[in-house]
């Protein structure tokens, strides 16, 4: 599905990300982890043409992207959800919705029964929901844009915890139809429980890459932990 090379990116002549390798394929979901100030948002900015490649070759689904070509994540079936949700303030949630489900396409998790909000507000402008309300709007768009990849930053940020357990469970329902997931979380825990694999960084690099398994656990505690 995804693939990267040796990518290095960051902002202007500041690298941020370097030689990150990292593969995802149809169907897997894959918690990308880190302290705070590791690179995990710049990596996805960089995948998604949002800091600058300075290095390092990108494909999807086997074909490559090249440079200063991002919009052809979008074209070949990549969504981000970005850290503000990328949601249009100005527009209702059942406008928002609407422009961002693909024609004919029918999800295989209805996200309006995941999160009543959807039905309950849905002449409401988004500008006005809160975050935990916009973060909701944004992954029930990513569900029903049809594309193959979603990758989502800072998944739970501003969820209430009975939120964050739907969510999950949206992102594991559309990963068991082939859909590949890549979530940032600061809160590993119960990303890891639904995740097949772990992806942690530091100072830029990838350090972890492997199963969230029992057996993997320690490890990812110590490099997760703060302090
Ligand atoms: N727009 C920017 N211009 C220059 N440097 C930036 C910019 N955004 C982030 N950085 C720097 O890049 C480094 C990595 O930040 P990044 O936001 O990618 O980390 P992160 O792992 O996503 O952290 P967090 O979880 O806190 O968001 C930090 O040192 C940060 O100061």
């Amino acid at each position: 599905m995804l693939e990267l090379h040796e990518l290095c990116g960051g902002y202007g002549q500041a690298a941020v990300v370097r030689d990150v390798d990292f593969r995802i394929a149809a169907g897997e979901t894959v918690a990308l982890l880190g302290r705070n100030g590791t690179g995990k948002t710049t990596l996805l900015r960089t995948i998604f043409g949002l800091a600058d490649r300075q290095g390092g070759t990108l494909s999807l689904a086997g074909r490559t992207v090249p440079p200063g070509r991002p919009e052809l994540l979008a074209r070949w079936g990549a969504a981000l959800m970005p850290e503000d949700r990328g949601v249009f303030p100005s527009l209702t949630v059942a406008e928002n919705l609407r422009l961002a489900t693909r024609k004919g396409f029918v999800p295989a998790v209805d996200p309006r029964e995941i999160f009543p909000l959807l039905t309950e507000r849905h002449q409401q402008a988004a500008g006005t929901l809160s975050g935990g309300q916009k973060q909701q709007l944004g992954i029930a768009r990513a569900i029903v844009s049809g594309q193959s990849l979603i990758v989502v930053d800072e998944l739970t940020q501003g969820l209430q915890p009975s939120v964050v357990r739907d969510v999950l469970e949206a992102l594991t329902g559309i990963a068991a139809t082939g859909v590949a997931v890549v979530a940032v979380d600061q809160h590993a825990g119960l990303l890891l429980d639904r995740s097949h694999r772990a992806v942690v960084m530091e100072a830029g690099r990838v350090v972890f890459d492997g199963p969230s398994t029992p057996q993997t656990r320690e490890e990812l505690d110590r490099l997760l932990a703060v302090g």
